[in-house]
């Protein structure tokens, strides 16, 4: 044996010892995870236990990421510690997570970051029925998107929120790498039309009009849509991510076409339950005016009185004659906090309208 074998001989044999400890390690906490769905389900009744903590969950990789040393990336090491968290919560039970379809969209991939890789995963044909089904409990929780860094508002979510009685659980953000994907071999045929989400056009825009300016646009239900249609026709491209690249085996004619360097997607989580505060946490509320001059200022005013940060205001029309409107107002805060509770009392005299939306925890990873 050389030298060098004889040293990597005893790192591997280190490495063999640490990972048995792990492996121990993991079925012990899982076994705790176990016990913690029994509790649940004494306490809360088989039936009605809610199992998914995101309050809790956000506070375990808060923790993981704050005493992390290093040489492993904080980011990394939480990214791990999801994934634990998802196998353990399968073991109480799996969750079903509701996304717009088909498989390969960056909603899904959305999910499995939120979720983790042990989520079931329900792809739905349209927004809507992400919405019905988590309503109905056909799905334990669902995963919209909200507003695009280059794009802004996803002005469809926002108003499904009115119709639909659904909770935000939570939510997240994913960096959007958009590729010009074409069927296996034919990277060599000319391009003469683009199959794309009407979103995914818009964050691609100048690219498009400088490398493919004759090229038909051709708006999908999905980007994922889109790259499954490319997989049997010549002379079409799809744009989508990595997921639907890999999953419907399609050659990447270029990578990372979107116009602005930063493109991310902000998600919600949609679910039923009341989330209890996890100590760094968000509130989404819809407001409906009275139509007279400073309705506005007197909707907004207690969050300044109160010393609440607004993290986004959005106005919708309210589709009940022109030009009344609703906003939507995301604020840092929970809504047991006792001065956000003062501002929900003043709002609710001052409006013709108020929905809460849910309080959760603000993304961690
Ligand atoms: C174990 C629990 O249930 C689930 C699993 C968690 C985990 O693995 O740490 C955390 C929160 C819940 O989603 C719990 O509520 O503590």
């Amino acid at each position: 044996m050389t030298e060098q074998e004889k040293a990597l001989r005893v790192l591997r044999d280190k490495i063999d010892t640490i990972d048995q400890e792990i492996q121990v390690l993991l079925n012990k906490r899982a076994e705790c995870a176990q016990e913690v769905a029994e509790v649940k389900e004494s306490f809360e009744g088989k039936q009605d236990a809610v199992f998914y903590r995101p309050e809790r969950e956000a506070q375990v990789l808060r923790r993981v990421m704050e005493r992390n040393q290093g040489p492993l990336p904080a980011k990394e090491v939480a990214r791990l510690f999801r994934e634990i968290m998802s196998v353990c919560l399968a073991l109480e039970k799996p969750m079903r997570v509701a996304f717009l379809g088909p498989e390969g969209t960056f909603t899904q991939q959305a999910a499995f970051k939120h979720f983790g890789h042990s989520a079931v995963s329900a792809p739905m044909n349209v927004l809507d029925d992400v919405f019905r089904e988590v309503e109905a409990g056909a799905a334990n929780y669902g995963v919209v998107p909200i507003e695009n860094s280059t794009e802004g508002m996803a002005t469809h979510t926002l108003d499904l929120f009115r119709r639909h009685n659904v909770q935000i659980c939570g939510e997240l953000e994913l960096r959007i790498h958009q590729h010009l994907l074409v069927a296996k071999n034919e990277t060599a045929t000319p391009i003469t039309k683009i199959y794309a989400h009407q979103e995914s056009f818009a964050q691609c825009r100048s690219w498009l009009e400088s490398h493919y300016p004759d090229a038909k646009h051709i708006a999908v239900s999905s980007n994922a849509q889109g790259a499954k249609r490319v997989m049997s026709e010549v002379g079409a491209a799809a744009i989508a991510g990595d997921m639907a690249q890999d999953l419907y085996d399609l050659d990447i004619i270029e990578r990372n076409i979107e116009d602005l360097p930063d493109n991310t997607t902000r998600f919600l989580v949609l679910g039923k339950q009341h989330v209890g505060p996890s100590g760094d946490d968000k509130t989404s509320l819809l407001l409906a005016a009275h139509n007279k001059p400073g309705a506005l200022y007197t909707l907004l005013e207690p969050f300044h009185r109160h010393g609440i940060s607004l993290t986004r205001i959005e106005t919708r029309p309210a589709g009940q004659g022109a030009w009344s409107y609703l906003f939507y107002i995301d604020f840092e805060g929970h809504c047991d906090d006792d001065n956000v509770k003062l501002v929900i009392t003043e709002l609710e005299q001052q409006s013709t309208e108020l929905k809460l939306l849910g309080s959760y925890p603000k993304a961690v990873i």
